[in-house]
């Protein structure tokens, strides 16, 4: 029997072959928290983070979590003395855990893992162990949609790794590993497939399984109405755009800004469907979907370019541009891989690559900037140079991609990639100050033909004012964080911290009021030409510097 928050219903096969939906119950207004599931059945942290993650609250601790916040002490957690395998922030979160939780059963099960040699289980096998071992589980997890037979016949690889896991989960709980016990436990990681989330939280690099059964009746689309966020053991259902009463509540199940086939294939590999959304039916680009988006006025609010320019962008469908869409394909796979772990000179020979690689994309007659990997190898060289103290570098990268390419990824100016994109902007201009100007381009006069870049780059961070520079796009984090995820969002502490640093110093009482006057009416004329002077302007002058950059690091 579900239980479902009051603003939602779930309807019956409503939408075949969708099968069951959940539809609002009211209006809900962009950003605005839907509901919160705060009771999940299964909400676990991936295992390489066992030892550094409370299993209580599943909050990270200090070692996990980055710089402390003054709003928020440093958390030291201890591994349970019983099986060494899980750890805690607090004697009351080890109490719940072992008493409402499973780890009372769990922790013999970690025991003999500990006692054969192995440090943890695999975070499926763990979540199949203690769905086994909740026998209250068993009427949510009958009603789920499990896909068992395609699972079987169309998974491959995929249906081999359960059965070896469901082997694995009934030794460890000193279960026979016979047929029925073993039909009952790949049914079971079927369903943890197709129901579960990636509890994912990007700012410490942490995942980990979260399941709610209500949660898991919401249907997937690649143009979402919806969102959800993870903090701790909750799940908040955010409305990406104005969700009508009776209307059906979509999310995406995966990153919809992967190309076509990606999709097709992530969603078949895993859910066993086949999306027949408009941006799947059109192959729309990010631009055509950016310039669908209801609400390109909420925009004003943001560093993007202004809503005319939006709506205008000339998005194409990609089925359309043949060429543009096989090398994208050829190349996305790779290109998009994470560098976090490479050394610096492999890194800096992949970004060589990639930038080559992307060269279609960036020369495209059709604005093609925003479509990936293109953005992700941006993203990774703004990084890079940011890891290797060249802030200006990193601060013209970032602003590039806060500019003219998240806007079009994600339209809504409360998306987290682009609150997140803000807060990194604000960092790098901390470090970019005049003072700090020679160190902030990391000793680089790199020359191209015709201009110096550092001594264009370094004249145009002269004269810009990063203070004021940095209060406006705090003030911009501040304001969409909570809709972007909550008040306890890494992000908003963050900046809320740096933000009252600057509204301590003395003598800037006018910025302070013309910042102020802009938030509260950003389509003011005289309060949207003080935003274009003091912050659209300068950070379209640093974007103008990502491909010179690009070109000068990694060849053109
Ligand atoms: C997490 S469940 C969602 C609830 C599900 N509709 C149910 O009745 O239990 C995911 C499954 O719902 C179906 N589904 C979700 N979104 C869909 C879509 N856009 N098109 C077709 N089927 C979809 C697929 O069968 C998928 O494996």
């Amino acid at each position: 029997m579900l239980i479902l928050p009051e603003e939602l219903v779930l309807k019956g096969a409503f939408a075949a072959p969708h099968g069951r939906g959940i539809v609002a119950a009211r209006v809900f207004q962009p950003g605005e928290v839907i509901a919160t599931f705060n009771s999940p059945s299964i909400a676990i942290s991936d295992s390489p983070h066992l030892s550094t993650t409370c299993s209580g609250c599943l909050l990270p601790s200090a070692l996990d979590s980055g710089p402390p916040s003054t709003s928020q002490p440093a958390r030291i957690v201890r591994a349970c003395t019983g099986c060494r395998t899980v750890a805690y922030c607090s004697p009351a979160c080890q109490k719940r855990d072992w008493t409402a939780g499973v780890h009372k059963a769990e922790c013999k099960v970690f025991k003999r893992v500990r006692a054969e040699g192995h440090d943890f289980l695999p975070t499926p096998v763990r979540a199949l162990v203690q769905v086994l071992l909740r026998p209250d589980m068993s009427a949510a997890m009958a009603e789920m949609q499990g896909h068992v037979d395609k699972f079987r016949h169309e998974s491959g690889k995929l249906w081999t790794d359960m059965e070896l896991q469901a082997i694995a989960a009934l030794h460890y709980l000193g279960r026979e590993t016979n047929a029925r016990n073993l039909a009952e436990a790949i049914e079971i990681l079927c369903k943890l497939q197709v129901n579960s989330f990636n509890r994912l939280d990007e700012d410490v690099r942490q995942t980990g399984l979260f399941m709610n059964p209500s949660l898991a009746m919401i249907n997937h689309s690649c143009t979402p109405n919806s969102f959800v966020q993870f903090i701790g053991r909750q799940a908040m259902l955010h409305a990406y755009q104005e969700i009508k009463k009776d209307e059906e509540v979509e999310i995406s199940y995966i990153d919809c800004n992967l190309h076509l086939s990606e999709r097709q294939e992530a969603l078949k590999t895993r859910y066993h469907f086949t999306c027949d959304c408009p941006r799947c039916k059109d192959d729309m680009d990010a631009y055509q979907v950016c310039r669908k988006y209801p609400h390109l006025h909420l925009n004003a609010l943001s560093v993007a370019p202004d809503v005319q320019t939006l709506q205008d962008s000339q998005g194409h469908s990609l089925s359309a541009g043949k060429l543009l869409r096989a090398t994208i394909e050829e190349i996305y796979l790779w290109c998009s891989k994470s560098l976090l772990d490479l050394s610096e000179s492999d890194k800096q020979k992949q970004l060589r690559r990639r930038w080559t690689a992307c060269k279609p994309l960036r020369n495209s007659r059709v604005p093609a900037h925003a479509i990936e990997p293109l953005p992700h190898v941006l993203m990774e060289a703004s990084m890079y140079f940011g890891e290797k103290g060249s802030f200006a570098y990193s601060l013209s990268i970032s602003s590039f991609l806060a500019t003219q390419v998240d806007p079009y990824k994600a339209a809504a100016p409360f998306a987290p990639q682009r609150v997140k994109g803000l807060l990194m902007i604000a960092k790098l201009l901390a470090n970019t100050a005049p003072a700090d100007l020679d160190s902030s381009l990391g000793g680089r006069k790199t020359l191209v033909p015709g201009k110096s870049l550092w001594a264009g780059i370094s004249n145009a961070l002269g004269k810009m004012d990063q203070v004021t520079m940095c209060q406006i796009i705090l003030e911009l984090v501040v304001y969409h964080a909570p809709a972007a995820h909550s008040k306890e969002w890494a992000v908003f502490r963050v900046a809320k911290d740096l933000l009252s640093d600057i509204e301590a110093l003395q003598g800037r009482e006018t910025e302070d009021a013309l910042i102020k006057a802009f938030m509260r009416n950003p389509n003011g004329t005289e309060e949207r030409r003080f935003f274009e002077q003091a912050i659209l302007s300068p950070l379209r002058e640093l974007a103008a510097f990502c491909f010179d950059i690009m070109d000068s690091e990694f060849g053109s």
